[in-house]
């Protein structure tokens, strides 16, 4: 029976603290980034550790679709590319990939040809007017009429006044949008500045990972005063890749341990990774005893999961910098607010865009019937699995929602000791 059969999935609370070796599977946020420099490459790039899920697949779906050659074998992806993506014969439909539809609408500015990028209808809510705007001003003739996808893009640049194109982008509801046009970049016939206006990038460990990838695969990037970077057109160049394990999905497995006094090994050091959600760490590592306010604006994929964590916090938690987390695959500060409401009225107060949960240890052992509403939201279904670590009675319905980034969680989390019942 595949997950994505399964109408629920009860948990009970483990017998014994949870135990074993469980490495997470490759960063979705890496992998998406190298199958897109890959294809951008001219030859034939390696990536080990990858990840295969719903949101890598709609990327290599799409970069196929556009004439590269992506196998997946294992968890290595080998992408074979003339270093130019082709006008698709059809519209490529991205699922709820945000990386994927991000990213390739920088990218297919460069199409010769037209590219219609779609996606499920919880994209179809997501924003991607800021990044059709600077596309826009940069030349490029690409439109998204109701501010998000569809996206339709009509490929070809004209040279720039001076010399180098001068782009800027506001990062402020995602900083995907600044990844998009730094990774496509590159591959401009004439280097590109890229300049942050408005506030502040929404995630900015995510460009610091943008960068990385991007200059392993031989970009030339310069660093200038503030958030601005000068990219040569060097193009990219075909390489091997080792990817990380996802640190998001590591939370889940942190918070397991922490909140049963379990030994889980996770095959990497939290201080060996490099992405924004491994900074979380260092506050599961402090359950029960969460400080009375978290800001979640750097750490935005694991709030989910302290959110769940802090139902059990010795004392009330008030998540701030939330705002982003409204434009994810669902509202996530409405969806965490109702289901934790669910298990228990009073648990959780929104205001403005702060969550605020009042946590109570002695929660613990409490019968507390809750039928989760998952929103299509893997974050949501994984996370809300935490609370049937202490309580009973948690049913996590379409628990498959997890194959979005984490196909394995359920046998990786059974295999480690939680019991659980799949409802067909
Ligand atoms: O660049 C990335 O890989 C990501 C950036 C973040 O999104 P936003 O930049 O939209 O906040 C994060 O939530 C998402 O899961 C992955
Ligand atoms: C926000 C997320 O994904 P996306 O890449 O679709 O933005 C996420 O994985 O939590």
């Amino acid at each position: 029976m595949q997950d994505n059969q399964l109408s629920a999935m009860d948990i009970t609370p483990p017998p014994q603290p949870l135990r074993g070796k469980v490495v997470p599977p490759g960063s979705k946020s890496i992998t998406n980034r190298a199958l897109l420099v890959a294809a951008l490459s001219k030859g034939t790039s390696r990536m080990t550790g990858a990840l295969t899920s719903d949101d890598t697949r709609h990327m290599a779906n799409a970069l196929r679709a556009m004439g590269v050659d992506v196998v997946a074998e294992g968890t290595t992806l080998t992408v074979t590319s003339s270093g130019v993506l082709r006008a698709p014969s059809e519209p490529l439909f991205l699922g709820n990939a945000g990386t994927a539809m991000r990213f390739l609408t920088a990218a297919c500015a460069f199409v010769d040809g037209t590219v219609v990028l779609n996606g499920d209808e919880h994209m179809q809510r997501r924003p991607i007017a800021p990044l059709v705007k600077a596309l826009t001003a940069l030349g490029v003739d690409v439109s998204a009429p109701t501010g998000c996808p569809p996206v339709t893009i009509n490929g070809g640049l004209s040279a720039p006044a001076g010399g180098v194109a001068e782009v800027k982008i506001d990062g402020s509801l995602s900083s995907q949008y600044v990844s998009a046009l730094l990774m496509a970049a590159p591959a401009a016939p004439w280097p590109v500045r890229v300049q942050v206006g408005g506030d502040a990038i929404g995630s900015q460990g995510y460009v610091d990972i943008t960068l990385a990838v991007m200059r392993a695969f031989g970009a030339e990037v310069q660093q200038e005063e503030g958030l601005s970077w000068l990219i040569q057109p060097t193009g990219y160049r075909a390489t091997d890749y080792a990817i990380e394990p996802d640190a998001s999905a590591a939370t889940y497995l942190w918070a397991a341990e922490k909140m049963t006094g379990g030994a889980i090994d996770i095959g990497v050091a939290p201080a060996a990774m490099n992405q924004p959600d491994a900074r979380a760490y260092d506050m599961i590592a402090q359950f029960p005893h969460f400080p009375a306010e978290i800001d979640g604006a750097q750490m935005q994929d694991a709030i989910p999961t302290l959110a769940v964590m802090a139902m059990f916090n010795a004392g009330p938690v008030r998540f701030t910098g939330l705002a982003n987390l409204r434009v994810k695959e669902t509202d996530r500060v409405r969806a965490l607010s109702t289901e934790l409401n669910r298990i228990l009225p009073g648990l959780a107060v929104e205001e403005r865009d702060d969550l605020i949960v009042h946590g109570d240890p002695a929660l613990a052992g409490r019968h507390l019937p809750a039928a989760i509403f998952t929103y299509s939201d893997h974050r949501i279904a994984m996370s809300f699995a935490l609370a049937g670590l202490k309580v009973t009675g948690i049913r996590i319905l379409d628990p498959g929602c997890v194959s979005k980034t984490y196909p394995e969680y359920w046998r990786d989390m059974g295999a480690l000791g939680l019991p659980l019942t799949p409802i067909t």
